[in-house]
């Protein structure tokens, strides 16, 4: 079994470490880094792997799961880019980045793998997209997928296609929790208690994820579904079309498309 090393544990690094542990990957086969030496006795008491060095890491592991900020990969790749061999694979998780990013920065014929995965891996519920970089073969999509199929859903996607991704499922979760939030606070308008209004949004919220997932139903039949002639639901969709919900969802995601694309410009 493949070593892998997750280089910058933070939110989605430790979502990545602690989704392998669960999917029986063995401690000693994983290494974590972290920036600062609390966090890393913190790791390595709650997972009982081996907190190291990046560059130790670069050496030891086979397949390096980058999860640092995009902002914080060069000064990353600055201190490691040029030990890590042709033979090891760098998985980058990072929003906006290239793998011609990292490429610039390693070894020639170094294979990288991009992957847009979400913090559902928390509940074994992730989106992730993966995408092949240059020099990754069939078999090291195999692995990024074998990496992240414990932790959800996974599909490939070309390259192309990941900053879109990021606007969707990867910032995804986000968009969900803004309006869940925002139904709680519209049920405390109308005079229900909040912990009521909470319990009543969240268990709609799962309801309708599993019907769009089980049924395999277009959105649009199920929302006729619940839809009455003159009823209450069409009342509460004419405001939402008089507020532009539906097209203020469509610029936001462009917005964030748009942020991704402007960070690797950042990072060049
Ligand atoms: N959050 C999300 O929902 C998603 C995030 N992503 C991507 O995942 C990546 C990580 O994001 P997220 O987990 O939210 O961010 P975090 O800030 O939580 O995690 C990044 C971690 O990397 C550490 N770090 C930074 N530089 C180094 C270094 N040189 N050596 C070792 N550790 C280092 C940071 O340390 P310190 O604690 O000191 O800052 C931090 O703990 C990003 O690239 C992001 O685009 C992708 C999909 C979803
Ligand atoms: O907000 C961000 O940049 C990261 C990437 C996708 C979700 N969170």
């Amino acid at each position: 079994m493949q070593t892998v090393a997750v280089l910058g544990t933070g939110k989605m690094g430790e979502l990545v470490l602690s989704g392998l542990l669960r999917s029986g990957w063995p401690a000693d086969r994983l290494l974590a880094t972290a920036r600062r030496a609390e966090r890393a006795s913190d790791l390595s008491e709650k997972y009982g792997v081996a907190v190291v060095g990046n560059a130790e890491a670069a050496d030891k592991a086979d397949i390096l799961a980058v999860a640092v900020k995009p902002q914080d990969a060069g000064t990353l790749f600055d201190e490691i880019g040029g030990r890590v061999g042709a033979g090891k694979l760098v998985v980058s998780l990072c929003a906006g980045l290239t793998t011609g990013f990292f490429a610039a920065r390693l070894p020639e014929g170094t294979p990288v793998v991009r992957v847009m995965t979400n913090t559902p891996a928390l509940v074994d519920e992730a989106m992730t997209a993966i995408s092949a970089g240059p020099h990754a073969t069939a078999e090291h999509l195999d692995i990024a997928e074998q990496m992240f199929k414990p932790l959800g859903a996974t599909i490939r996607v070309p390259e192309s296609q990941q900053d879109a991704v990021t606007a969707l499922s990867g910032s995804g979760p986000a968009y969900f929790y803004l309006l869940v939030e925002s139904m709680i606070e519209a049920g405390v308008l109308l005079g229900l208690p909040r912990r009521t209004a909470h319990e009543l949004i969240v268990q709609t919220a799962v309801g309708s994820a599993v019907m769009l997932r089980d049924s395999g139903d277009h959105p649009v039949k199920l929302r006729e579904a619940v839809t009455s002639p003159a009823g209450t639901t069409i009342a509460a969709i004419r405001e939402l079309e008089n507020h532009g919900v539906r097209a203020a969802m469509l610029t936001a995601l462009e917005a964030a498309r748009d942020r991704a694309r402007q960070i690797a410009g950042e990072m060049k």
